[in-house]
C-alpha cells in the first residue's frame, strides 16, 4: 500500500483494483480528434492542482470507492466501443492503471484525459492520452512535466487550454523552443470557455499558420454549459 499523500484525502488512498467514481455517463465526446463520437465517461474524484478555470471543482471531493470489476460491468452496459477516463486528476489514483488495461482488453477504444503535471509513462500505449499543457492563466504552469513529451506516442494529443494572448504567445513559443510540431502527438488548441472569444483564438492561429488542431468544448454548446453528466 503506498503511503497516503497530503492531497489526497485518506479515503482516496488507492487500492489496485478500485479507484474513487465521482460520476460515469454516456455523452457525446466533446473534446480532442474524438469530439462528436459517442463515449461514456468515467470521472474519478480527487485532483492535486487548482487551475483557475476548472469547470470540474464538483469532482475534488466525493463520489463512492467502486470495484474496477464493476466499473466495467457499468461501462459494458452503456453500449459504447468508446470511453475516457477523467476526473478530476484519473492518474493520482493507483486502481486506474489495471482498470485502463481492463478496459483495452475488453475490447474498448480507452482516452485519458491528463493535467500534465503527472508522468504518463505508466500509461498502457495503447490507451490515447490527451495531455494539458497548464498556461500560464490556469495558475498551474509550473506544474507542467515537459519529460511527458518522450512519453507520448501517435495515439495522443497535447492540448493548449488558451485563456488570454499572452497564454497563445506562450503555447506557441513552447511549440517552437521543443520542436512541438515534429513529434508524432497532435496538437490542440483550445479556449478556456467564455474567457476567451473562440473566434480570437481562430483568428491569431489562421494568421501564424500554425499546425495546431483548434476545438471547442462541444458539449457546452450543445448542453448548458454547467450541466452536469453531459
Ligand atoms: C476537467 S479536466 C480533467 C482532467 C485533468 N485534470 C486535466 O486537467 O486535463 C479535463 C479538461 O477540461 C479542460 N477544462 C477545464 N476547465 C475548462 C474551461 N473552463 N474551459 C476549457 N477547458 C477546460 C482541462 O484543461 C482539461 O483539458
Ligand atoms: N461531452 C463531454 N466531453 C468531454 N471531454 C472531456 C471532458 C472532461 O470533462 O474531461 C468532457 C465532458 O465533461 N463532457
Ligand atoms: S488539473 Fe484538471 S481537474 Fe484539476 S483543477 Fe485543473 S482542469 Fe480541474
Ligand atoms: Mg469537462
Amino acid at each position: 500500500m503506498p503511503a497516503a499523500r497530503p492531497h489526497i484525502e485518506p479515503r482516496l488512498v488507492p487500492t489496485a483494483d478500485s479507484v474513487v467514481v465521482k460520476e460515469i455517463y454516456l455523452s457525446l465526446q466533446g473534446e480532442s480528434s474524438h469530439a462528436g463520437l459517442l463515449c461514456a465517461f468515467i470521472r474519478l474524484t480527487g485532483c492535486h492542482l487548482r487551475c483557475t478555470y476548472c469547470d470540474s471543482e464538483f469532482s475534488f471531493h466525493g463520489g463512492a470507492r467502486r470495484k474496477n470489476a464493476d466499473v466495467i460491468e457499468e461501462i459494458k452496459a452503456l453500449r459504447t466501443p468508446r470511453v475516457e477516463i477523467t476526473g478530476g486528476e484519473p492518474l493520482l489514483q493507483p486502481g486506474v492503471y489495471p482498470l485502463m488495461q481492463s478496459l483495452l482488453d475488453e475490447g474498448f477504444t480507452v482516452l485519458l484525459e491528463t493535467s500534465g503535471a503527472i508522468d504518463v509513462r505508466l500509461v498502457p500505449p495503447a490507451v490515447h492520452k490527451i495531455v494539458d499543457m497548464k498556461t500560464p492563466s490556469s495558475g498551474e504552469a509550473a506544474r507542467n512535466d515537459l519529460r511527458n513529451f518522450a512519453s507520448m506516442n501517435a495515439n495522443d494529443e497535447l492540448k493548449f487550454v488558451i485563456g488570454s494572448r499572452e497564454d497563445y504567445d506562450w503555447s506557441k513559443a513552447l511549440i517552437a523552443e521543443h520542436r512541438l510540431a515534429e513529434k508524432p502527438f497532435a496538437l490542440l488548441f483550445s479556449t478556456v470557455f467564455e474567457k476567451l472569444h473562440p473566434r480570437e483564438l481562430a483568428e491569431w492561429t489562421i494568421e501564424d499558420r500554425l499546425s495546431v488542431r483548434f476545438q471547442l468544448q462541444m458539449h457546452k454548446y450543445l448542453w448548458e454549459p454547467n450541466a452536469r453528466g453531459v
